[in-house]
């Protein structure tokens, strides 16, 4: 499992529900247009922290549904409720998706060894390929090494997707796990990602920006860092814009210039100013560029 990966965005209805049609179009957009690797549900930018149970299902159940090309599937089951989390995993298993990942329990400051304790109960009751979620900025949860080697060393742990900025830390966990796979969380920082080992991207940034990013991400495999650098500039100047307002509600208002209804954000989740529809409007034209 390497190379370039969108955490998906999902599309709502005003009301909160999801908009299966929108979602559709925004999966086939990623696979017919940006033509990435594979496709991260139910992450951060899928909002799946405001949805209930039954929407994350029907989520994963409509992705899984509308794939027809060879593209990989990593569903992002995590939850505070590890019963929810251990539904929602084998459900994901049962649909055929080729791995499933899970935030690091978060809000509770715990222990490294009650997370630990979390993943070897959701391993061992979903036993399917795991890739641990770590995302210190916004759970707290900060490992060491040595606590990374602990944690893939729980069987069925595949790899991390490493929402970090420690790229000598990622560094060393290539050097020291060859056999796992870690994935950058940081789209500004895809190049140097890859330079130190990262076996691809996650990112909310690919469904506008995957082509870009296989540009990138290949060309590092070349050693064509002049090409990887000119490409990476660009993607920052345009991810820049759409942070302005937003990522995850910049990236839907993008696709609604493109014709595709990619909804309403979750609330509390605002959407666009009118301001920022305007800054956003550059946005289109410096893709194209
Ligand atoms: C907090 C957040 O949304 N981070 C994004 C990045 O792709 C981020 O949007 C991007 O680097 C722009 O800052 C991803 O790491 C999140 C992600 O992959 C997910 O949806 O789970």
């Amino acid at each position: 499992m390497k190379g370039i990966i969108t955490a998906l965005i999902t599309p709502f209805n005003e009301d909160g529900t999801i908009n299966e049609e929108g979602l559709r179009e925004v999966v086939r957009y990623n696979l017919d247009v940006m033509k990435v690797n594979g496709l991260y549900v139910g992450g951060s930018t899928s909002e799946s922290f405001l949805m209930d149970e039954e929407s994350k299902r029907q989520l994963f159940k409509i992705v899984k549904d509308e794939i027809d090309v060879d593209t990989k599937l990593i569903a992002q089951i995590g939850a505070l409720n590890i019963e929810e989390a251990v539904r929602l995993g084998k459900e994901a298993k049962e649909l055929g998706y080729d791995a499933l990942s899970a935030i690091t329990p978060y809000y509770y400051k715990f222990s490294f060894q009650e997370i630990k304790a979390y993943y070897k109960r959701l391993t061992d009751d979903t036993d399917h390929p795991m890739i641990i979620y770590s995302n210190p900025a916004f759970t707290g949860a900060q490992f060491s090494v040595e606590d990374y080697g602990e944690l893939l060393a729980l069987p069925n742990v595949i790899g991390v997707k490493y929402t970090d900025t420690d790229l000598a830390k990622l560094g060393n966990l290539k050097e020291s796990h060859p056999e796992k796979v870690f994935f950058s969380g940081a789209d500004e920082m895809l190049l140097p990602f890859a330079i130190s080992g990262a076996d691809g991207a996650i990112g909310s940034t690919y469904n506008l920006l995957g082509e870009d990013a296989r540009t990138i991400y290949e060309a590092v495999q070349k050693s064509d860092l002049e090409t990887a650098r000119r490409v990476q500039s660009h993607m920052n100047k345009v991810i820049d814009f759409l942070l302005e307002g937003g990522v995850y509600s910049s990236i839907k208002y993008v696709f609604k210039q493109k014709g595709i209804d990619a909804g309403y954000m979750k609330f509390p989740f605002r959407e666009l100013t009118d301001e920022e529809k305007k800054n956003a409007d550059n946005i289109l034209e410096i893709i194209e560029k």
